[in-house]
């Protein structure tokens, strides 16, 4: 029986419009939205303005100076900017059944405001502003350092001319910026942010698929962490090839699990070393075991940690299901994401249950996950922007410990190896054997802003 999302059963569409002054985090948390809401299979696409800008007004560099509201060239390029967006997202709505559009821009003005609520009433979408205000100097300051080392505006620009250049452009924004408020916008909906998340302001939030995205955005925040990730250490069911079940660790296993605190220890750096982590494994013996020897006294288990629950599969190697359920091993092939085990899960269903941990892990800090395979696969590919078709058949070898560091635009990987040998579980396509496990082909740093979508407009304008 397929999965439905939520999109599909409240048949909403709705446009997220950014609001805010320049350098106010807007595109990074648009860029989230995307991804979390991706990772959830609702269609969304994030339409930024600049990007269009700088195709139109190929003559850059550009300086704060284009943005002086009386520079009448300036202001056309903008609007030209802003009406192709919203052209193209339109278009996205309805040529490709978009469910989630984001227009990042100012959108500063009251008047720019309403004429996107028109436009969108008039195509059945829900608008839902967004703004985030922020008065917070260091923030803001944060912000363009982040900004000059991703937006093309700055490239090879250093980081004191970005800055003043910078804070011009936003003075020339603030001549005729309006906030968004409750007594001046009554009947929009909208989700204020003052200073990240120091305060929030909610009106009219009326869809389910709405809340989502206010709930998602609530949990943000910005202060640098990291995350580690690891697999438990080889399991006796590794050794014999079963999977599923809830074996205890074989002898290499444990020897990885004496070794994961110094890992740990490693990778925090001499600087970092007493930093407090709280640590989540799954109910499963395999992962507590591992976790044992680590010094940390928040130790979280978590149902929603547990493996791919294999069903009637589970306890039986990949030649045993091959002979026994020959349709289902080359069904689980063909769509590995979408196959639903006998009695069991599907890729799909991890996801959703892996929710609740998503979000908790957004509010949280610095935090070491020990779980299995396909978990590992599902929380990797949220963080790392990884397609669904992909990510069931991303390789995570056992007995490395990996790093994220999510930062502006993207996320930083680095891993760890134990240096303790482990059996392969690595399956490959069309065959029931165990291959060579690859040496982590995904553990690279992605972009999250998604640098093919700029190509194509470039070719566009081409
Ligand atoms: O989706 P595939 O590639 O089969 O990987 C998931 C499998 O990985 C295993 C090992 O083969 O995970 P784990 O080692 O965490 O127990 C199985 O239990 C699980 O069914």
């Amino acid at each position: 029986m397929p999965i439905y999302s939520i999109s599909h059963v409240e048949n909403v569409r709705v446009c997220v419009v950014m609001v805010g002054l320049p350098a106010r985090g807007k595109s990074l948390i648009a860029q989230k939205i995307v991804r979390y809401l991706s990772w959830l299979s609702i269609k969304s696409k994030c339409f930024n303005v600049g990007n269009y800008r700088r195709l139109i007004a190929t003559d850059s560099p550009i300086t704060a100076e284009f943005f002086d509201p009386q520079n009448q060239d300036g202001l056309e390029v903008r609007q030209e900017a802003v009406d192709r967006a919203i052209q193209d997202m339109m278009k996205w709505f309805s040529d490709e059944n978009g469910v989630v559009g984001i227009l990042d821009a100012t959108n500063s003005t009251r008047e720019r405001r309403q004429a996107i609520l028109r436009l969108c009433r008039e195509n059945l979408i829900e608008p839902i502003f967004l703004e985030s205000w922020c008065n917070d100097y260091e923030l803001i300051l944060q912000n363009i350092a982040d900004v000059k080392t991703t937006s093309p505006d700055y490239q090879n620009k250093d980081l004191d001319f970005a800055t003043q250049d910078f804070l011009q452009r936003i003075k020339y924004y603030e001549q005729y910026y309006e906030t968004m408020d409750v007594s001046t916008d009554p009947d929009l909906t909208f989700i204020k942010l003052v200073n990240v998340n120091s305060q929030i302001i909610l009106n009219r939030i009326e869809s389910y698929l709405e809340s989502r995205i206010v709930y998602y955005v609530m949990n943000l925040h910005i202060k640098p962490r990291s995350i580690w990730l690891s697999r438990h250490g080889e399991s006796e069911y590794n050794l014999t090839g079963q999977i599923g079940g809830d074996a205890n660790l074989s002898e290499r296993g444990w020897r990885y699990a004496k070794k994961l605190p110094d890992l740990v220890l490693k990778s925090l750096g001499e600087e970092n070393k007493h930093t407090n982590l709280t640590v989540w494994t799954s109910t499963l013996k395999r992962t507590q075991q591992t976790a044992s020897f680590l010094p940390y006294n928040r130790k979280l288990q978590w149902k929603a940690l547990d493996e791919l629950d294999a069903g009637e599969c589970d306890g039986m190697t990949y030649e045993e299901i091959e002979q026994k359920f020959p349709d289902d091993f080359k069904a689980r092939d063909d769509n590995k994401y979408e196959y639903r085990y006998r009695g069991g899960e599907s890729y799909r269903d991890i996801v959703i249950r892996l929710e609740p941990i998503i979000m908790e892990l957004e509010r949280q800090e610095n935090i070491l996950i020990i779980t299995h395979q396909a978990v590992l696969r599902c929380l990797y590919a949220y963080f790392m922007n990884v397609p669904q078709e992909e990510s069931p058949w991303m390789s995570i070898p056992l007995h490395t410990l990996i790093k994220l560091e999510p930062r502006a635009y993207l996320t930083l990987v680095s891993r760890i190896k134990a240096d303790i040998p482990a059996v392969s579980t690595y399956k490959e396509k069309g065959t029931s054997q165990l291959g060579e496990q690859k040496d982590g082909n995904y553990l690279k740093s992605r972009d999250l802003i998604n640098d093919s979508e700029m190509h194509k407009l470039e070719n566009q304008a081409k």
